[in-house]
């Protein structure tokens, strides 16, 4: 299990990102707001979550949509899925954007997606003229079919 160092802001309002259950991929991140967002259809926010983290080299964390907030409200997340690199030290944030017909309001605590981490490995290109034969060669976008 990988361990990664957490810093997080006024913990007792925004409690650690957590699995709400025992066999989930992603664990769901709060919004850390001093005052509710009013989103109107079709608007973006970038949400704070009051979370910074020191992920280890060889691993990164994605930021993904919840699917009750997609089907229930139209919120998602615009970038999805987002990249926290190991690198980055700033403040883990979410990008919403409200895909209903109407306003929906963020409150401070609601859990706005979820981080879902991942092992991850940095390549490097060896450039070729030739590149192996397989039968689906640069067949693509629906060239199989439909059904
Ligand atoms: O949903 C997201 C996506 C990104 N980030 C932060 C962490 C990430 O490491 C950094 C940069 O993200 P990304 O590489 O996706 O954005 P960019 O537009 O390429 O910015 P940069 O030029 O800073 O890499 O922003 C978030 O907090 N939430
Ligand atoms: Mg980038």
């Amino acid at each position: 299990m990988a361990a990664i160092e957490i810093k997080i802001i006024n913990k007792s309002a925004n409690p650690l990102p957590e699995y709400a259950t025992s066999g989930a991929s992603g664990m769901d991140i709060r919004a850390a707001l001093e005052a509710p967002i009013a989103l109107q259809s079709l608007e973006r926010v970038l949400v704070p979550t009051g979370i910074y983290m020191e992920i280890p080299e060889g691993y990164e964390v994605q930021v993904r949509p919840r699917s009750g907030l997609a089907i229930k409200h139209g919120l998602t997340c615009l970038n999805t899925p987002g990249t926290i690199d190991a690198d980055y030290r700033g403040e883990v944030k979410v990008i919403l954007i409200n895909l209903s017909n109407e306003e929906q309001v963020i409150h401070d605590g609601d859990r706005v997606a979820q981080l879902v981490v991942q092992k991850v490995e940095q390549a490097q290109w060896l450039e070729t003229a030739s590149l192996g034969e397989t039968a689906r060669a640069g067949g693509g976008f629906g060239h199989t079919g439909k059904q």
